[in-house]
């Protein structure tokens, strides 16, 4: 880790005035985004959807179902841009439908909901655990902590014991090994999804999880380091979407290639160079990754093997492909990271029924590049 470390110094990297753009057309583009899908306004672009007078949830289009991918993410938009009403609203849905108080995941929210609020599964998936517990930390040190559901840091803390500690006095499992420290696509099986690993959370949580799970959450930022450079192509940089805890892929059900979520990869990578620049963290995947797709032309974007080959199929979400291959450059530089970043700048958010994903993607990069994905500790 180095002083010039976004944790450290409070100074975060805006790409886009690197390359020229002026601080009012970036905000501009900030707060157009931001209307675009929070607000009805423009019913083409919008994900967030408001219910009565105290809670939201956010649709994937595509799918017509509410998840916790997305609501988790929704979550972090907010509290990054001081939208707490929207945040309250996003977990007050979260909690009373996703919530599971019984049978072997009690403890975990449900992955997918109808709009309703409705189960469609009474299973979990553990990126929505990570990305809940890191923006409720951030809307505790934002905000304060309220009472019940509205005491963010508790929440937070009480949620990753779970995530550890789920089986030992009761059924169930736990969502990380607790052998190799590297989370599982869900808690049952043992086999990974690269695109879940966040390593610079799990430094945050190491410094605010209760005091006996600090050690793990150290040790599952190395883990996951190293998982992420293993599990991507050595020449691509190419991930597939899930894959075993040798880092080889799983494509026992057709998973094993590059696709819709392997796409994270390359901000979770970029972001924890931002957030910690700890000398493992394997920025030359996000090189390799642009080297990859920098001379493709995006409307014939694929499905990919990991060594390169293109499938017939197109990729589903060409524009949250276009934003991650950007959000690259937070840690990278030179012409592949400018020609991406630009491309990126030039792509509007996506409209249409699969709107949902791409344009979770593209917010989250415009934040990034633009210096706004920020990590909120106490008293900041
Ligand atoms: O009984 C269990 C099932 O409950 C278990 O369900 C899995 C739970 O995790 C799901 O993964 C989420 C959905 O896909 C990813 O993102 C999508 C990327 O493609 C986009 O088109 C889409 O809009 C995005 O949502 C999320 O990151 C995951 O949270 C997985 O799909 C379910 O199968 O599976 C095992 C059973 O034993």
């Amino acid at each position: 880790m180095t002083e010039t470390a976004a944790y450290y110094s409070g100074n975060y990297r805006n790409v886009f005035k690197e390359l020229g753009f002026s601080n009012e057309e970036i905000q501009d583009r900030i707060d157009d985004t931001w209307n675009k899908l929070f607000t009805d306004e423009n019913k083409e672009t919008q994900i967030y959807y408001p219910v009565g007078n105290d809670k939201a949830y956010m649709l994937d289009t595509g799918n017509l179902d509410v998840r916790t991918e997305g609501m988790s993410y929704g979550m972090m938009m907010a509290v990054q841009m001081d939208e707490k009403d929207v945040f309250n609203r996003l977990w007050n849905w979260t909690y009373q439908y996703m919530f599971m108080t019984e049978g072997e995941n009690a403890g975990y929210f449900a992955w997918s909901c109808n709009p309703d609020g409705t189960k469609r599964s009474y299973g979990p998936a553990p990126d929505g655990e990570e990305y809940f517990a890191l923006a409720l930390f951030f809307a505790s040190h934002r905000w304060g902590d309220g009472q019940g559901i509205f005491n963010y840091g508790k929440q937070a803390r009480d949620l990753l014991r779970t995530c550890l500690h789920k089986g030992e006095n009761e059924i169930g499992h736990p969502m990380w090994n607790l052998e190799n420290k590297l989370i599982k696509f869900v808690p049952n099986v043992e086999f990974s999804d690269p695109s879940y690993h966040l390593p610079h959370f799990y430094e945050l949580f190491s410094l605010w999880a209760y005091p006996e799970d600090q050690d793990f959450w150290k040790e599952a930022a190395a883990a996951s380091r190293a998982y992420i450079k293993k599990s991507c192509h050595s020449k691509t940089g190419l991930a597939p979407e899930y894959a075993y805890y040798d880092g080889t892929p799983n494509n026992e059900n057709g998973y094993g290639h590059f696709f819709s979520d392997s796409y994270r990869v390359a901000c979770n990578i970029a972001l924890d160079y931002e957030w910690f620049k700890d000398e493992q963290c394997p920025v030359d995947v996000a090189y390799r990754i642009q080297q990859f797709f920098a001379d493709k032309d995006p409307e014939d974007y694929r499905r990919y093997t990991i060594d390169g080959e293109p499938f017939e199929e197109k990729a589903l979400h060409p524009v949250g492909l276009i934003a991650t291959n950007a959000f690259a450059s937070l840690a990278t530089d030179g012409p592949n990271a400018e020609k991406l970043v630009k491309l990126f700048w030039e792509t509007p958010v996506r409209t249409g029924e699969r709107r949902y994903y791409d344009n979770c993607l593209y917010f989250f990069s415009l934040l990034a590049l633009s210096g706004n994905f920020k990590i909120w500790k106490a008293n900041s």
